[in-house]
């Protein structure tokens, strides 16, 4: 039977989740957003079916809502959704950066008689709204549920099946623990990348050629210094404890950088320091979507000369491989520069490898 869902929140991930619902299951989609603007483009891109200004009749009839807004309101919404009398079948899943406070309010409004499984797609973008949205985002990443102890095993299996055309792979995880992970990985992070940001802001203020000169290797710590404020800022208060313990260590981590390099006459101490990230750093699952990098990237060695980009995409193209970016690092006039082209899948990163080696082209 053809399922009713009901997305609330229709921005990147909630218009990505919807799309790629829509790719596996017949269903009938409502979309709820505060900004109706944007539940109005969700239309448009055929993202959802129907736009809706009140929530209680189309949570009423659904068989799967999905929060999708910045986890300060998802709690807000809960809060709205638990004063309505829904479907017994229901599943309610969010797909919230943070999973603690979600899954203990989950618990003192839900207890046995509406399901509610915490989600949290591990990958996504600096870039918000469902302009953006792809049914692919979340392809070989990692999905977080955080079910309640009462879930039963079936329902969760009803959710991974609904959620199927994500491509990604499901780890349950504790509520918690969920947390400290994704407090270290991805949330402290970004502190780091926005703190980054603002130390270059005040140099460039006496030297406007320090923001001139900030190539690959700041763009590419601080990318997500670019994404929504409005987001994190939900994120690092319902994540403060763990993040204020790892400010605690990252503040010892960086006097023992100091003290390296103070005492660090022929650099052997700093190298070692260097070696040992690089180690660690190589050791990650490099590829898989989620970790490092978060697109599937090749690396394209170039001459530097007019018309070598175009050369490369329109051999992509004739494969009919699609570019998701495209990006020159370390150009230099006349000297050998290197293409990052960003692909859509991991299929298309083997076969675009392929066929550009095939012209001759050294990739990685
Ligand atoms: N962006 C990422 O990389 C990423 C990855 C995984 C999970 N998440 C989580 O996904 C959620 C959504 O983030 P996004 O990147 O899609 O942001 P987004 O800004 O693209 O979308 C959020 C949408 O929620 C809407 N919204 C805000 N308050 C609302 C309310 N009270 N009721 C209904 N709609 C409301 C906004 O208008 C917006 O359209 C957040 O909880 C975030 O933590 C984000
Ligand atoms: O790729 C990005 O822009 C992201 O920041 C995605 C990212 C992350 O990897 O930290 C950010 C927040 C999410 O909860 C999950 C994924």
């Amino acid at each position: 039977m053809k399922k009713t869902v009901l997305l609330v929140g229709t921005g990147l991930i909630g218009g990505s989740i919807a799309l790629a619902i829509r790719k596996e299951h017949d269903c009938f989609i409502y979309g709820f957003d505060i900004n109706f603007e944007q539940v109005e483009k969700a239309v448009s891109l055929q993202v959802i079916d129907e736009a809706v200004r009140d929530l209680e009749e189309p949570a009423e009839k659904a068989d799967l809502i999905i929060l999708a807004s910045p986890v300060e309101e998802t709690k807000k919404i809960m809060k709205i959704l638990a004063s309505y009398k829904l479907k017994e079948k229901v599943i309610i899943t969010d797909v919230g950066s943070t999973k603690r406070d979600i899954m203990k309010l989950a618990n003192e409004l839900w207890n046995g008689d509406v399901t509610f499984i915490g989600g949290h797609p591990m990958a996504g973008s600096h870039k918000t709204g469902v302009e953006s949205a792809k049914a692919h985002l979340f392809e070989n990443a990692f999905y977080c549920l955080t079910p309640q102890t009462t879930t039963p095993y079936e329902k969760i299996e009803e959710l991974k099946k609904m959620l199927k055309g994500t491509n990604s792979k499901f780890l349950v995880l504790d509520a918690e623990e969920h947390d400290y992970i994704t407090g270290a990985v991805s949330h402290f992070p970004h502190v780091i990348a926005a703190s980054l940001v603002k130390q270059v802001k005040k140099h460039s203020d006496q030297n406007p050629f320090i923001s001139m000169l900030a190539a690959g290797g700041f763009r590419d710590i601080t990318r997500i210094a670019s994404s929504s404020p409005r987001m994190w800022k939900d994120i690092v208060k319902q994540n403060r404890d763990n993040l204020l313990d790892l400010l605690d260590d990252w503040i010892m981590e960086m006097r023992n950088v100091k003290s390296i390099l103070e005492s660090d006459e022929n650099g052997k101490a700093i190298a070692r320091y260097f070696q040992e990230a690089k180690d660690f750093r190589d050791t990650m699952p490099v590829r898989a979507k989620g970790a490092i990098p978060s697109y599937y990237d090749l690396f394209v060695d170039i001459v530097d000369q007019p018309g070598a980009i175009a050369k490369i995409a329109t051999i992509l193209a004739e494969n009919e491989i699609s570019i998701t970016n495209i990006n020159i690092i370390e150009a230099r006039e006349g000297l050998l520069g290197v293409l990052q082209v960003t692909l859509q899948t991991e299929e298309h990163r083997i076969k675009a490898r392929t066929v550009l080696e095939q012209h001759g082209y050294e990739t990685y």
